[in-house]
């Protein structure tokens, strides 16, 4: 059995761009994710301590791509997946990186990965 903590929509503004002129200013991207877990014991508890924390990961997040300066949403993604795994109580992570406003053309553009168990 495999539980999922979701965090949908999660905006977080950075310097990201191939382009010379991406790397003068801020963009914003947006994350989808989904977290695989055993949510039964914060359940039967009810204590946050077991729990894997949304809020805590959100601003985790927050914090490392808004200092990220790289060139490719890839990078992004993957590092991101990688510190999630290190560092919080997942088995695996689907993880959604979109850059809105990229191609003028398309609503939004993005990268989809999937590291770990249990997705
Ligand atoms: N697969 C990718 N393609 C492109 C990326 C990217 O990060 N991954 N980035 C760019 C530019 O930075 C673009 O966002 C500027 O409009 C182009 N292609």
């Amino acid at each position: 059995m495999t539980d999922l903590v979701l965090i949908q929509g999660l905006r977080i503004d950075t310097v990201i761009g191939v382009y010379g002129w991406e790397k003068e200013i801020w963009q914003t991207l947006v994350l989808d994710l989904d977290l695989a877990c055993d949510i039964r014991p914060s359940a039967e508890s009810d204590d946050i301590s077991k729990a894997v924390d949304y809020a805590a990961i959100s601003e985790r997040l927050t914090e490392t791509i808004g200092e990220m300066r790289v060139d490719l949403i890839e990078t992004v993604a993957e590092r991101s997946a990688q510190l999630l795994l290190k560092e919080f109580p997942i088995k695996g992570v689907k993880l959604t990186v979109s850059k809105p406003g990229a191609v003028p053309q398309a609503e939004s553009v993005g990268v989809r990965i999937v590291r770990g168990e249990g997705i």
